[in-house]
């Protein structure tokens, strides 16, 4: 008979934190303190923690995310288990679970949680977002439905999940779209799934793609420094429905002529980019120019698109923009 079982990999971030009561700072502790949750699960047994790596959020890096994708897929393999819980810090959580996201095969669930306030402090959120995460796991009405996250009650799809608060316990949202689910105190719920999931080899990730905030007057400069350092790939945070200050222009077609991939989200969280405009530096001369349109991806989780797709752009498949036009 197949155990049902769900897997909690641990990474760190501030569910895996205490505050110091007199200087009201917060820093990481023993992740074994996250076992001490175990009886809250008592009902969803059986329930394994796996402690990978304990690390606040902001040291997250694409290697270990790698490394991670590595480790969750032998428990995906494993016939015994139903779904995976993985506890991480919520400030680069979103990179996380889209990068997860773009890699699995699996149909299973996999549920990304963590807590806005550490494990000591007054209304502490962990305890009950990994709760609802190994239910939303457990739930067969959960599969296929790519990588999750799980948090104050909401059930939200890694693509169009993004943090958007520095403090409150309802920080994530899905902007564009809302939440896919909720979870109810006698039920999962979902009202609706993402229709859009593609997937990629896994593959060690190219770190060497930066990412540029477009502003008002800005010039080229960083795209100059990303070029000068060798970096491989740049996605800018566009203006509007996608343009950018005329005097950006010229690193662009530096980077074009570099091979270097230029692709292009908005800085507005809502919508898409699109070659509209026909001024200097609009989203038609762009597009012209050879840049990448993206597709409502916000700048991180274009930046990690790209990191995932780089290879393929390498190994002779020139034209990256179909990858972004999903
Ligand atoms: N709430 C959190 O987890 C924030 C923390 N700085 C982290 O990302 O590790």
């Amino acid at each position: 008979m197949m155990m049902n079982k769900v897997v909690v990999i641990t990474t760190g971030g501030t569910i895996a934190m205490s505050e110091d009561l007199r200087s009201r700072t917060v820093k990481p502790i023993d992740q074994d303190t996250l076992d001490q949750m175990m009886p809250f699960l008592e009902d969803y047994r059986p329930v394994q923690m796996d402690h990978f790596i304990n690390i606040p959020s902001p040291h997250m890096t694409p290697e270990i995310m790698y490394q991670l994708a590595l480790h969750m897929n032998q428990y995906l393999e494993n016939k015994d288990v139903s779904g995976i819980v993985i506890t991480h810090g919520t400030d680069t959580l979103e990179e996380t679970a889209y990068f997860l996201d773009l890699l699995i095969t699996s149909e299973k669930p996999v549920v990304l949680t963590g807590a806005m306030r550490s494990s000591n402090e007054l209304g502490a959120d962990g305890p009950l977002n990994l709760v609802n995460s190994v239910r939303v796991a457990k739930d067969p009405t959960s599969r296929g439905k790519g990588v999750l996250v799980v948090f104050n009650d909401e059930i939200h799809a890694a693509r169009y999940v993004t943090k958007t608060h520095t403090s409150n316990v309802a920080t994530f949202q899905s902007p564009a779209n809302g939440p896919i689910g909720t979870v109810t105190k006698k039920g999962i719920r979902f009202s609706h799934a993402p229709l859009i999931r593609d997937n990629y080899p896994l593959v060690p990730p190219n770190g060497k793609i930066g990412l540029i905030k477009a502003a008002v007057g800005m010039d080229d400069l960083l795209i100059h420094t990303y070029i000068d350092n060798n970096y491989q790939g740049i996605v800018i945070e566009a203006l509007g429905q996608g343009n950018l200050p005329p005097k950006m222009l010229n690193g662009i077609k530096r980077a074009v002529e570099n091979k270097i991939p230029i692709v292009l989200v908005s800085r507005s969280f809502n919508g898409f980019v699109d070659d509209v405009y026909d001024y200097e530096g609009g989203g038609k001369q762009l597009k012209k120019l050879g840049v990448i349109f993206s597709n409502g991806l916000n700048g991180q989780k274009a930046r990690i698109k790209l990191m995932v797709t780089y290879h393929l752009f390498k190994n002779g498949q020139e034209d990256l923009q179909k990858y972004f036009d999903r």
